[in-house]
Parts: C-alpha cells; sequence; structure tokens
C-alpha cells in the first residue's frame, strides 16, 4: 500500500517551484542531477542486464543533464555507451553544463544516432521543460528507434509527452520504464501519457517533503492510503439500516438491466438495503430477476415524494437506463430538495444536456450531496465548455466542472478522474482495460451510492468506489461482462 507522499502529483510548473526552494534552502541542485542521472543508470542496469550498448540521447536542458549522469555511471558500470546530443553541448547551461563537461566520452550529434539491434536507449532529450512540439531530429529518433522496438528507459518522461496533460507533443518514445523523482507528474497517470511510460519508477533524490507540501496542489493518486479510514466501522451492533438503505432508479420494461447492475453492485459494495425504484410497467420484469434486491413502485413525483418520508433512505442512483428525461430532471429536484445525496449516471446526466444551470443551484448548499459519473461524451454535455478548451488537461477540467456544479466530479475512463469542489482531485490508475464494457459504469454508479449510503462524505465514497470498481475488473479478469463485477468488488481495504 502507498504511503501518503507515494500518492502526490506534482505538474511540472510546480516541481520547477519546488527546485527553486530545494535550492533556496542550500540543497545542492547538482547533487540532485547526479543522484537523478545515478537513479536512471542503476534502474537501467537493473532491468537490461544484457544490453549489448547503452544509447544516451541528451537533450538542451537539465533532462540531458541528468543523460550524462547516466551515461557516466553506465560507463563506470563497464557498460558500453554512446552518447547522442541534441543541440551543441557547447551551449548547455548551469548543471546540465558541468554534468556534460564530467562525461569523459564523446557526444556526437543526435542526427547521426543509426539505432541497432541489441541496443537499450536512455531518453534523456526533454522531462518537465518541454514546451512545444518535439523538433525534427528527436522526431526522427523517435522513429527509427520505433522502426526497431527497441527498449527505451525513459528519464522522468518519455520525450515528446507532456508532463502536465499526459497529451503527447508531435511525437513520443514509448518507453518500457520511466524513471521519475520526487514524485509522479500528471503526464505518468493521465492517458495517452501513462501508455508510454510503461512501469513507472519514483526515486526518491532528497526533496524534503515541508517543499513538496508547499507546492502539491492537492492532486493525489487514488489510493485507499487516501480514503481508506473514510468507512464508517460497522460495530457488532450493526444491522442492516445502519449499513445505510440505497435506492435505485428503474428504466422503462424495455430497459431494467442497467439499474439492476447498480442495485446488485450496492448490495456487493456494503450496502445494508438496496431497493429499486420501478415505474408500474416494469414491475414484472424486475420481480423475475431479484432476490436479495428489494422492488418498489414508483411511478411519478408523488409516488416519489411519499417515499421520501422515509429518512432512513439516504442516497439514490438516478440514470442508468432510466430513458425518461423530463421525469429524470424532477426526480432530481425532490431529491435535492429532500436533502438527500445522489449519484447521477448516464441519461441522468444527459437529462440535463441542455440546461445544467437548472441541476447546479440544487445542490449548492452545505458539504456535498451530488456525486456526477460522466464519461467523456456526457461531460460534454454538462460542461461543453470545458470539454472543448484543448489547453485543460483532464484534471483541469474535472476541477473545473466540480468547482461549477458544487458536486464531486467522477471523469471517466482508463485514467478517471476524481474532483471536489474544495479543489482536491486524484487520478485512478487501477482499472484494466476490460472494463471498457457495457454495464460496467452502471456497476460504478452503483458502489459509489453504496458508500453514500454508509454516510461517506462524498469525494471519498467517489474515490473509494473507483477504486475498487478497478479492482473489481481485475480480480473478474480479461473477458469479464458488467454482470461479473459485482462479486468480485473486493472488501474494503484496511490499512
Ligand atoms: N526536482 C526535479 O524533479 C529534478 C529534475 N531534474 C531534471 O530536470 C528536468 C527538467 O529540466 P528543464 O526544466 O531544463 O527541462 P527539459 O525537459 O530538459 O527541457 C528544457 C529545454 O528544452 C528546450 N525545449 C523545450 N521544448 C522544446 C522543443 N520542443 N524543441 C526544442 N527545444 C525545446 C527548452 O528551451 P526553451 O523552451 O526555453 O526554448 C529548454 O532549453 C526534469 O525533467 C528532470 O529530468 C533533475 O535534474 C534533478 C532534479
Ligand atoms: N480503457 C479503459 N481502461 C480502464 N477502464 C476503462 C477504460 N475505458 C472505460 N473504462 C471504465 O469503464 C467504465 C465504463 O463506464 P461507461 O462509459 O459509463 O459505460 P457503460 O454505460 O456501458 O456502463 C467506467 O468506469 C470507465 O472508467
Ligand atoms: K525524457
Amino acid at each position: 500500500m502507498h504511503s501518503e507522499r507515494d500518492t502526490l502529483v506534482i505538474p511540472p510548473a510546480d516541481m520547477a517551484a519546488v527546485d527553486r526552494d530545494a535550492a533556496d534552502s542550500g540543497i545542492s541542485s547538482l547533487g540532485l542531477m547526479e543522484r537523478a542521472g545515478q537513479a536512471v543508470a542503476a534502474a537501467a542496469l537493473r532491468r537490461f542486464p544484457g544490453a549489448l550498448r547503452f544509447v544516451v540521447l541528451c537533450g538542451p536542458g537539465n533532462n540531458g543533464g541528468d543523460g550524462y549522469v547516466a551515461a557516466r555511471a553506465l560507463s563506470a558500470a563497464g557498460a558500453d555507451v554512446a552518447v547522442f546530443a541534441l543541440g551543441d553541448p557547447a551551449r548547455l547551461a548551469g548543471d546540465a553544463a558541468a554534468m556534460s563537461s564530467a562525461w569523459a566520452g564523446a557526444a556526437a550529434p543526435l542526427q547521426d544516432f543509426r539505432p541497432e539491434t541489441g541496443d537499450v536507449v536512455i531518453d534523456a532529450l526533454f522531462g518537465a521543460g518541454l514546451a512545444r512540439d518535439l523538433p525534427e531530429a528527436a522526431l526522427r529518433a523517435v522513429e527509427a528507434v520505433g522502426t526497431l522496438a527497441l527498449p527505451v528507459v525513459a528519464v522522468d518522461l518519455p520525450s515528446g509527452v507532456d508532463g502536465r496533460t499526459g497529451a503527447v507533443l508531435g511525437a513520443a518514445f514509448k518507453a518500457a520504464m520511466t524513471v521519475t523523482f520526487v514524485c509522479r507528474k500528471p503526464g505518468h497517470l493521465l492517458m495517452p501519457g501513462r501508455s508510454l511510460c510503461g512501469t513507472v519508477e519514483v526515486f526518491d533524490i532528497g526533496i524534503p517533503a515541508r517543499i513538496l507540501m508547499r507546492h502539491s496542489r492537492h492532486i493525489r493518486l487514488n489510493s485507499p492510503a487516501i480514503w481508506g479510514g473514510a468507512l464508517p466501522a460497522a460495530g457488532q451492533a450493526a444491522h442492516k439500516y445502519t449499513r445505510g438503505h440505497l435506492a435505485v432508479f428503474s428504466g422503462p420494461a424495455t430497459a431494467t438491466g442497467a439499474a439492476r447492475l447498480s442495485a446488485a453492485a450496492g448490495l456487493c459494495a456494503g450496502a445494508g438495503l438496496v431497493t429499486l425504484l420501478s415505474p408500474e410497467p416494469a414491475l414484472a420484469a424486475n420481480a423475475a430477476q431479484l432476490t436479495a434486491v428489494m422492488l418498489k413502485e414508483v411511478d411519478g413525483e408523488e409516488d416519489l415524494s411519499r417515499l421520501l418520508e422515509d429518512r432512513r433512505l439516504a442516497a439514490f442512483v438516478l440514470g442508468p437506463g432510466f430513458g425518461d428525461m423530463e421525469r429524470a430532471r424532477a426526480y432530481v429536484r425532490r431529491i435535492a430538495e429532500a436533502g438527500r445525496r445522489l449519484v447521477l449516471d448516464a441519461d441522468g446526466i444527459t437529462a440535463f444536456r441542455d440546461a445544467p444551470e437548472a441541476l447546479f443551484p440544487l445542490f449548492a448548499e452545505g458539504a456535498p450531496r451530488l456525486v456526477l459519473t460522466p464519461h467523456d461524451g456526457e461531460f460534454a454535455r454538462l460542461f461543453p465548455d470545458l470539454a472543448e478548451d484543448g489547453t485543460l488537461s483532464k484534471i483541469d477540467r474535472a476541477q473545473q466542472a466540480a468547482a461549477r456544479s458544487h458536486a464531486v466530479v467522477v471523469l471517466k475512463g482508463a485514467d478517471t478522474v476524481i474532483a471536489s469542489p474544495d479543489g482536491r482531485a486524484l487520478v485512478n490508475d487501477n482499472a484494466p482495460p476490460w472494463l471498457a464494457t457495457a454495464g460496467s459504469g452502471d456497476v460504478l454508479a452503483g458502489i459509489v451510492g453504496a458508500h453514500l449510503a454508509q454516510g461517506m462524505p462524498a469525494f471519498e465514497a467517489a474515490a473509494s468506489a473507483v477504486w475498487r470498481h478497478g479492482e473489481a475488473g481485475r480480480i473478474a479478469g480479461e473477458g469479464l461482462t458488467a454482470e461479473d463485477l459485482p462479486a468480485a468488488i473486493p472488501p474494503w481495504p484496511r490499512p
């Protein structure tokens, strides 16, 4: 399990501030670079002991500086090393210049690099400072290395990956492993960057936690270290109502399965009771399929109002297969007015596509009570301007959406981001690709609902649900269908 420091995610601009603070407090930046480059060399030797030659590609900034240290360390370990430089090494400045001078071997121009089978490439062209598309010589190197499928060890980030957004600038190396320093950067976690990093090793080069914390902006890797303590303990005396009562709205007779998936997941995720609220025409279809999940007819606002008199109904899931947009909006209003907690998914989100401003004020008061679980398409319906703004990272988008809606936003995908209106954001990395299957999102909504019903704060409820959903995907394995997921939800992780 991660320690809290292991979960830190710091964007490159804030890392630059960390570096400045470290220097101001008397920490030698040259020493940091030495440790960074040594760590790269050690990792490369460990992972590729049979390399015929290490080819170190050094860029024009400090990432290149790390490369020169790695070249020296690999050479000192007896390996065959060749260095190729982008730009004239004589024009390097500061620490990178010092490390280039300390490299006793030659540095040929990058244009002369001809990869050979058996090479292991150390990519030290660009890291945190990449500011625009890769230059031509770097693009050619990426292509040549890709053609021979040579293993790449990336220093800090695969060159071409934007450390802030995970976007590819022109082209990028596809690394077998990435050795980064101090903590993860968003580009290691956000797609497509994550898929280009290979295994990520985070190396502590000795920057004290007090400096890191000063510049960390509440972005973390989603991990039980963050929310493990958020589940209220079920004492010996617990009964089903103390474990929370979740209600899930069913769709019409022809579309009941999605809500049943949510309900089943809610029960498996720990809600004491789950009731499916069904319109009259869908009662028979639902009744034929349910056992532990209870069934109740709710066919209009009056039925719902009566139901809301039962204060034990703590949390609701609305959206999976729901279908009726007008009724969705009316139900959401009732639930909000009754002060209940709501997971709004799928059709429940789409119902507000033309009028998101009608949704947000309903849940504006007090601690967040609304959890929105959009995929990218649904997100664009509620937040079209944020979806279109190409300068924003996925983390930025989720954070701004959460602040605007006063909801916890779960922006789904391979790199699901969970954001709170108070600015906290988590990036999830445990979901296997085979979770992308019809109905998988319905299961997630049910898990979030179960956590809300148990009284967890909305952010922790959502984040832990995303993590358990990812674990369930791993446990159920490749080839799973959404129906396999509820039974695979792992127990609550105890630290
Ligand atoms: N605390 C830490 O984490 C530590 C970090 N360390 C290391 O420092 C690295 C960050 O170093 P960095 O800031 O010098 O940035 P880096 O990526 O080398 O590139 C900057 C240069 O590239 C240039 N440039 C940019 N884009 C370009 C393009 N497309 N095409 C052409 N040129 C382009 C840019 O020029 P400019 O944009 O100003 O014209 C500038 O000259 C970090 O990734 C890690 O490896 C360690 O040493 C130890 C401690
Ligand atoms: N490539 C992927 N890797 C891992 N998880 C994914 C990937 N693509 C989607 N997911 C997850 O699968 C689920 C799909 O939900 P959703 O898009 O609502 O589909 P559905 O409506 O069919 O249930 C989400 O939890 C999402 O985060
Ligand atoms: K790099």
